[in-house]
C-alpha cells in the first residue's frame, strides 16, 4: 500500500488551512511539514505555533520533517504542537539513539532521515528503533528541485537491509517526486511518497495524488 504525504512547503501560506483541507479531501494519507531553521538548511519555514494552529484544521497524521540543528531542543515543542511522526536528520544528531528514545517516550512515531550523500551505514545500528527511514532524493532546503537518479540504488539497498533483518520499517522518499519518479522509487522499495510541487502546482490535486500513488 503506497501512502502519499503532500508537503505544505509548496502550499499558498496566505491560505494554509484551505490548502491543507484541499489535500485532505483529495485523499492524502498524511501531511508532510518541513521544519527548516536557516542553519542546517539555507531556508526558514515553520515553528511549533504554526503546527499547533494547523492541528486545529485537519485530522491528517502530522509527518514532521525536522531539518534543524540541535533537534533535541525541538522534540517536546513539536510533540505538544501535535506532531504524530517526528523525523530527525542523522547529520544533526550525534546522540541519535537517545533522541529517538526521547521521541518514542513522548508517544510519537520515530523517523530518521538521510541527506543524499549520507551513507546507509549511519543508521544500521538504529534500524530496529525506527518506524520510518526518510531518504532525501534532493538536497534538503527547497521544494521544486530535480530528483537525484542515483538515489534509486540507495532505496533498493535500504529495502534489502530492512528485509534481511525481518523489520517492518517504512521507506519514505522526499524531493522531486512526480508521477514518473514515483514509479521508479516504488519499484525500488519506497512506500511513503512526499510530494510538494507536483501536488500543489497541479490543476487537479486529486488526480495528481492518484497518479503519484499509481491508483
Ligand atoms: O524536505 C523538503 C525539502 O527539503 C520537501 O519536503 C521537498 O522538497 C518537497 O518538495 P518537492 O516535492 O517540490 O520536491
Ligand atoms: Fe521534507
Amino acid at each position: 500500500m503506497i501512502k502519499i504525504s503532500p508537503s505544505i512547503l509548496s502550499a499558498d501560506f496566505s491560505k494554509l488551512a484551505e490548502d491543507i483541507k484541499l489535500v485532505e479531501a483529495a485523499g492524502a494519507d498524511m501531511l508532510h511539514i518541513d521544519i527548516m531553521d536557516g542553519h542546517f538548511v539555507p531556508n526558514l519555514t515553520f515553528g511549533p505555533p504554526v503546527v499547533a494552529a494547523i492541528r486545529k484544521v485537519t485530522t491528517l497524521l502530522f509527518d514532521v520533517h525536522l531539518m534543524v540543528n540541535n533537534p533535541q531542543d525541538f522534540i517536546e515543542p513539536f510533540a505538544k504542537a501535535g506532531a504524530d511522526l517526528l523525523t530527525i536528520h542523522v547529520e544533526t544528531a550525534p546522540h541519535l539513539h537517545r533522541i529517538l528514545q526521547c521521541v518514542r517516550e513522548l508517544g510519537l512515531k520515530t523517523g530518521v532521515s538521510l541527506n543524499p550523500a549520507t551513507p546507509l551505514s549511519s543508521i544500521e545500528e538504529v534500524l530496529g528503533d525506527v518506524d520510518m527511514v526518510l531518504l532525501m532524493t534532493v538536497n534538503p532546503g527547497f521544494g521544486g528541485q530535480k530528483f537525484i537518479p542515483s538515489m534509486i540504488h540507495k532505496i533498493a539497498k535500504l529495502k534489502k537491509m530492512i528485509d534481511e533483518r525481518n523489520l517492518k520499517v517504512d521507506i519514505q522518499v522526499d524531493g522531486g517526486i512526480n508521477p514518473v519518479t514515483a514509479r521508479e522509487v516504488v519499484a525500488a522499495g519506497a512506500n511513503i511518497l512526499v510530494a510538494g510541487s507536483a501536488i500543489y502546482q497541479a490543476d487537479d490535486i486529486k488526480k495528481a495524488i492518484c497518479e503519484i500513488r499509481g491508483t
